[in-house]
């Protein structure tokens, strides 16, 4: 059995209906060790057997039968292997791939062996210094003379130590002393026991092979032996190919990436500002919660939970006004006091309808309240706390009303206060009280505006036969983490069957304010996301470019072997690195310009205001790889469905 047949070989081209064969019935026997010239007038289909015996075509009848084995040129991964085992490719137009230099041509063939690198660079470099080239690895082909890049080719053909190598016209560019090189390094690989199957217009260079196969009219119509086969070297010891490497992929992809830097920078840059602008709001996201957590906790204790009674339509319910029911007896206050991690439980008051005169002026007590240990002392901007007979007054709705410069002399009036009670069966009777004036608080935008004491209050109200409970109860946890258990143990207290307090905690409000905040911040950095979509269309049309600019590339890269998925994979990863990249400049730009930014908000709010998290970090990286694979998708597709033949002859 010979070592490569081809058993009646029929190719048409159609063009439209009509059919034009090429190929009419060929049939060949070839050997190792053969130099095998194809000769024929111009378009009699020479390169069309070159493209069937070298796998590349998968569109023809009969057979290849290859070391005993047919190939199935229906299983483009059979193919893939063939080529990437068997074959090496030498063109006339010599099809280096112009953005990598001369030494890397020679590895790309070698990534698809189970050498090592430094194997690869040694054999690369053996072969390079083998065919003369030695001293020019580090050139790029335009950089190279015709017999040169020749030369190259011929090193990338051998690179992986096929068996079979199809020579197209290779020395049809050639000038005669360049021609006579070329056709010694045939001859030499032949004798290493190679089959070399060179397709050649010149009498000349066909004397030179062991054999001349003449084609016209797309059959066979001369086979001429001029000598033997050389024969097959014995120790011939083969290196073994392998699938390409996703590694391979992503440093070639590196590579043409750092070969078009300016125009990939653009777009890089592009992409990093939409990056970086989901990122800062985000950041600052985070920075306003912080700072609204951290404003709320300076004026309320974090470990303080304000109980008050439960009640279906709470929101309309004032606590410590109208229904009695409403109030908190002394023995719920000793039940909360009870519970565990409990440290105290303070009741407290709120007064309805309270005010008091000073000079000529009423001032009505919006939300007075009693002083517990929710309130940070902290909120005291002029004076003490209040004890017994004592109040606190607002500094913004009180004090700056009484004196707008001189708002702290205020402090030490006494002055009648009036509010409205109720008896334990609901009626309202008024109550008034002289109190001492003891301080001035700013609540900032808390609700809460003037404090007494609850002695005070509960010692007013008895005085006039009203009730007594608590409006609420501020309990004191011993412990922040603990503030939750204890809110939701208080919740679920129940007395008959109906639930008895409704517990409010810094972690409720601050809940609230955050869900607005995120949504907010939500909102503008979706706003800024839609700015992505551009960015995504942008390397959508780079990568449409990169794959028009690198047709030829794609089909030398299939004729060494390397499969659809390998194409694919190839600009997936550009596409991925231009994502990556954008991503790593965007952070530069949110850290850089955030600590701007920061410096320029802490003069006015004394807070850090951009606050990146680990998690803003990583779902920005996701949100840039996602972009760049989907924007690939399409690119990477139309890359990897090129037909490879015609992908080789693209200018
Ligand atoms: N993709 C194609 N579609 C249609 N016809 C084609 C295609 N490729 C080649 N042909 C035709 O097939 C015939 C054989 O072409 P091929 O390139 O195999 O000839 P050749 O012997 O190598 O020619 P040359 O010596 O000039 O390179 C030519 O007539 C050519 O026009």
């Amino acid at each position: 059995m010979a070592f490569l047949t081809l058993r009646d070989i029929q190719k048409s081209y159609f063009l439209g209906k009509e059919e034009f064969p090429v190929l009419k019935g060929i049939n060949l026997e070839f050997e190792l060790g053969e130099f095998v010239s194809i000769l024929g007038e111009s378009g009699g289909g020479k390169s069309t057997l070159m493209n069937i015996i070298g796998g590349l075509d998968r569109e023809f009848d009969g057979e290849v039968t290859f070391e005993g084995t047919l190939l199935d040129h229906k299983k483009e991964k059979q193919l893939d292997e063939y080529r990437r085992g068997t074959i090496g490719y030498i063109y006339q137009a010599y099809n280096l791939i112009s953005h990598l230099t001369v030494l890397d041509n020679v590895l790309v063939s070698l990534e698809m062996t189970n050498l090592s690198q430094k194997e690869r660079i040694n054999r690369a470099t053996e072969l390079l210094e083998r065919v003369g080239l030695g001293d020019q690895m580090k050139k790029h082909p335009n950089q190279l003379s015709g017999g040169q890049k020749q030369r190259v080719a011929i090193a990338r053909a051998l690179a992986a130590d096929p068996k079979i190598i199809i020579a197209d016209e290779p020395t049809g560019a050639l000038d005669s002393q360049n021609t006579a090189e070329v056709l010694t390094l045939l001859e030499e690989i032949a004798k290493e026991g190679k089959l070399v199957i060179a397709v050649t217009h010149s009498q000349e260079v066909a004397n030179h092979g062991t054999r001349i196969v003449h084609l016209a009219d797309g059959k066979i119509d001369g086979d001429q032996r001029l000598k033997p086969a050389y024969p097959v070297p014995t120790d011939n010891v083969q290196i073994a190919d392998r699938p390409l490497k996703a590694s391979a992929s992503y440093s070639n992809a590196f590579k043409h990436l750092r070969y078009t830097f300016w125009r990939n920078s653009l777009i890089m840059l592009g992409t990093a500002i939409g990056l970086f602008a989901v990122m800062l709001f985000s950041g600052l996201g985070n920075g306003i919660k912080a700072y609204i957590a951290d404003q709320v906790n300076s004026l309320a204790n974090p470990t303080a939970v304000t109980v008050q009674r439960y009640s279906k339509n709470a929101n309309s319910q004032r606590p410590g006004q109208g229904e009695g029911s409403l109030t908190i007896s002394n023995s719920q206050v000793k039940q909360l006091a009870d519970l565990t991690h409990v440290k105290q439980a303070e009741p407290g008051y709120v007064l309805a309808n309270g005010q008091f005169r000073l000079g000529t002026t009423t001032y009505a007590l919006n939300n007075m309240s009693t002083w517990s240990a929710s309130y940070q002392t902290k909120i005291i901007k002029a004076g003490t706390k209040p004890g017994k007979d004592e109040m606190v007054v607002d500094k913004n709705t009180v004090a700056k009303q009484y004196s707008s410069k001189d708002w702290k002399s205020i402090v030490g009036k006494k002055v009648t206060v009036t509010w409205v009670a109720a008896k334990a069966d609901g009626t309202p009777v008024p109550v008034s009280r002289e109190l001492t004036i003891s301080g001035v608080a700013d609540f900032g935008h808390n609700q809460v505006t003037n404090l007494t004491t609850y002695q005070t209050v509960q010692a007013a109200n008895k005085s006039v036969g009203a009730s007594t409970d608590a409006a609420m109860v501020t309990v004191k946890v011993n412990d922040a983490k603990n503030v939750d258990s204890v809110a939701k143990k208080i919740n679920a207290i129940k007395q008959d069957g109906k639930r008895q307090f409704n517990a409010i905690t810094i972690g409720d409000i601050l809940g609230t304010i955050n869900t607005i905040v995120t949504l907010a911040t939500t909102v503008l950095a979706a706003i800024a996301g839609i700015s992505l979509v551009v960015s995504a269309l942008m390397i959508i049309v780079t990568m449409f470019m990169s794959v028009s600019e690198r047709t030829k590339e794609i089909g030398i890269l299939r004729a060494l072997g390397e499969s659809k998925k390998d194409v694919r994979r190839l600009f997936t990863a550009e596409s991925l690195l231009i994502g990556f990249f954008s991503y790593i400049l965007a952070l530069i730009l949110a850290f850089g310009l955030g600590a701007i930014l920061n410096n320029v908000l802490y003069k006015i709010a004394k807070f850090d205001m951009i606050q990146l998290s680990l998690t803003n970090i990583i779902t920005t990286l996701i949100l840039a790889i996602v972009i760049a694979y989907v924007a690939a998708l399409l690119p990477a597709r139309r890359a990897a469905k090129l037909n490879p033949i015609d992908a080789l002859s693209a200018d």
